[in-house]
């Protein structure tokens, strides 16, 4: 793969606080002291996967994905963009016989996340994830957004009640639905829905939001509201986007993979890769000679 633009300084900082040792576990800040930042938020360093069919959809990949910034993954259809993603939250997991190699190492800890020990229900609540159609639970709005806390053992309702609204409030939609917080989450428009599932990966305070086509199934005004609120995210949580929408990633995004047959062909700052590529494929996708 070609970093074009990236140099990365990998020093650890030695200030994570202590892992809680109460029953109930607390909430992790939503958002870190500078002093606790690392600029590498994630490392994805040499990685394949594998569907259970023996499919190999990805190929030795190696990306860093930095802290509090947005990444793209752009590529034409089939060349695993969402696969990749759904690799860093552990999803291909619910499938038996799909094989991960290589690490996923999520900063500051050096934590792998693909690796034996690491629990995937865990994974999923420190790498959130938004799909293309807005798919909220048959519950209402309030538990749709508690439901992660309630799985990292929260019990506390006043701790569950600051959470749910502080990430309705992240997600820019507690003033929509503050007065029906006990309603039924698919009495909300489609936009709306995906602004509650985007809440709900946000409310255990996960390291990474992962979203996968998250305006595809939107209007254009829903879009354009979901987009300002990635951008605003981007200042308190790491985002990796994949989206078919070119317009989209240079719009939205500070950095830019483009993947090509399961190998990420270039990475680099997404003006550059939508200005000055340095890869032929990745001009000739980005200037819509295929894809
Ligand atoms: N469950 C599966 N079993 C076997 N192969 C799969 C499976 N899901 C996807 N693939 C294959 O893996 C490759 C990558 O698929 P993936 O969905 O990640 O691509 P993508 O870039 O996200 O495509 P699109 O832009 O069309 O959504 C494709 O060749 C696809 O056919």
């Amino acid at each position: 793969m070609t970093d074009t633009t990236m140099t990365i300084d990998k020093t650890k900082t030695d200030t994570q606080p202590a892992a809680p040792t109460k029953a109930e576990p607390d909430m992790p800040p939503a958002i870190k002291p500078a002093a606790e930042r690392d600029p590498l938020r994630a490392r994805i360093e040499n990685f394949s996967f594998y569907y259970s069919n023996g499919f190999q959809a990805i190929k030795q990949v190696d990306m860093p994905i930095l802290d509090r910034k947005i990444t793209a993954i752009i590529g034409p259809s089939g060349c695993g963009k969402s696969t990749l993603l759904r690799s860093l939250n552990r999803m291909h997991d619910l499938y038996p016989g799909n094989r991960y190699e290589g690490k996923v190492i999520l900063e500051p800890e050096g934590e792998n996340l693909i690796g034996p020990e690491a629990d995937p229900v865990l994974v999923r609540l420190r790498v959130g994830m938004v799909f293309q159609k807005p798919n909220p639970f048959p519950k209402s709005i309030y538990e749709n957004v508690a439901a992660g806390l309630r799985v990292r053992g929260i019990k506390k309702r006043a701790v569950i009640d600051e959470a749910v609204e502080t990430a309705l409030r992240r997600a820019a939609i507690w003033d929509e639905v503050k007065d029906k917080l006990h309603g039924s989450a698919y009495d909300l428009s489609g936009g709306q829905q995906q602004r509650l599932c985007i809440a709900r990966g946000l409310a255990p305070n996960p390291e990474i939001l992962l979203l996968d086509e998250p305006t595809s199934a939107l209007d254009p005004i829903a879009t354009a509201k979901v987009e300002d609120l990635v951008q605003e995210l981007s200042e308190t949580v790491t985002i990796v986007i994949v989206t078919h929408n070119m317009q989209q990633a240079a719009r939205i995004s500070h950095r830019t993979a483009f993947m090509y047959l399961g190998e990420a062909i270039e990475f680099g700052d997404t003006n550059q890769i939508f200005t000055n590529p340095k890869h032929p494929r990745t001009e000739s996708y980005i200037t819509g000679r295929y894809g």
